[in-house]
Order: structure tokens, then sequence, then C-alpha cells
């Protein structure tokens, strides 16, 4: 049987008001994949898998701090990761986009699931100001050495970068160690068998 919302409920371990959220925020993305291309329209009946559940092993891997840990999400689209996350409570998250179409949506949702500490920003990140982030993520998005170049502008020496990848994982890497330095481990994403998320550290240009 497929992953469904039961399934993430057990894992995860939310509440009730939070699969109450996410149940909305599918809602609301049904709704609006039919006038604008969210998610790939073959993901959506697999959305507590696909999105729900790929977005939210993100959580799992942030830092533990003494404050609420500021999440940068680089192109959010539809708001994977950076709505669920949002939904789980994982912190304050800002999510960048460059679409104007998206950001309504993904102010829309934010404001009808209450998501006080979701904070959507309509730019290019390049040209966004700057703000110190203790987790930056992207997903799906562009190529590592991309990301950090992007992304180094929001992070200081802890900051933490947990960067869902595709198959091609091996290839970006040796590709982002021509340019910066950083330690990265691969943890083995749950939704996607092809999926490895990249936990990297200590980002530095070369
Ligand atoms: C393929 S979508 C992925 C969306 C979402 N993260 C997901 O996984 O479903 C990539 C998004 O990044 C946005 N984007 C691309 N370059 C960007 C940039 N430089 N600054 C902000 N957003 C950008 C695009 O507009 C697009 O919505």
């Amino acid at each position: 049987m497929s992953y469904g919302r039961d399934d993430f409920a057990v894992e995860f371990g939310v509440s009730r008001e939070t699969l109450a959220k996410l149940d909305r925020y599918g809602e609301l993305l049904a709704e609006w994949q039919e006038k604008m291309n969210l998610v790939g329209p073959s993901t959506l009946p697999t959305l507590w898998e696909r999105h729900f559940r790929d977005s939210a092993q993100l959580a799992e891997l942030a830092p533990t701090l003494g404050h609420k840990p500021v999440w940068l999400d680089i192109g959010a689209g539809g708001g994977f990761p950076g709505l669920v996350l949002a939904a789980m409570g994982a912190g304050e998250i800002n999510l960048v986009e460059s679409i104007a179409k998206k950001c309504l949506f993904l102010r829309t949702v934010a404001e009808e699931l209450g998501l006080a500490d979701a904070i959507v920003h309509n730019a290019r990140v390049e040209s966004m100001p700057r703000f110190r982030a203790d987790v930056i993520t992207a997903r799906a998005c562009a190529n590592l050495a991309q990301l950090f170049d992007w992304g180094l502008r929001f992070a200081a020496p802890p900051t933490l970068w947990l960067l869902p990848k595709g198959a091609a994982v091996e290839e970006e890497l040796a590709t982002a160690r021509t340019r910066f330095a950083f330690d990265a481990e691969l943890v083995q994403s749950r939704s996607d068998a092809r999926g490895q998320i990249v936990v990297a550290t200590g980002v530095k240009r070369k």
C-alpha cells in the first residue's frame, strides 16, 4: 500500500493540528495547480510521500539551537520544503521565490494555515538583502555549486546546509569541490530511493 497521511503521522509524530494544516495545504495545492504549475502533476496523488515526507525529513536533520533556527529556502516554488517545515514548527522559515504568482500562492497558504513563522520573499536570492541563516535548504532549484554561490552571503561558520539531491549527487559534489571547500555527508532520502540529502558545513570559497 502506498505511503499516506497515517504513515506520515506515525513517522514524524506530528500533532492533529499539524496534520490538519497539511490537509488544507494539499487542498490548496490541488486547487491552484489547475491554474499554474506548482508541482509535477503526476506527483499530486503521492503528495504525502513525494512532497510532505521529502520535506519533513529535513526537519529531523536540523540542529538543536538555543533559539528558533532561521532557515533560508532558496527557490521555494510551491512551498517544498519551506511550508512543510513551517507547518511542523521547525523555526523561522524564509522562503525565497522569484516568480510573483508562486509567492501569492505561498502567502495564501501561509495565511490560511496561520503560519506566522513563514516569511515569503518575492526576490531573486542573489539580489535580496542578507540575513544570517542557521540552515540553508533548496529542493530542485539549482546545482550544488550554484546553491553555495547564492547561499554563502547568508551563511556563517556554523550554518548547516541541507540540500536534497538526485542521482547526479556525486558529480555535483565533485564540481562544487573545484570551487568550494566544505565537509559533507550524504543521508539517504526516505521518500526517493535514488535521492540523497547533502548535509554540508564549513562551506567556503577556495
Ligand atoms: C523546480 S522549482 C522547485 C520548487 C520547490 N523547491 C520544490 O521542490 O517543489 C524551482 C523554483 O526556484 C525558483 N528560482 C529559480 N532561481 C531562483 C533564484 N535565483 N531566486 C529565487 N528563486 C529562484 C523558480 O522560480 C522555481 O519556482
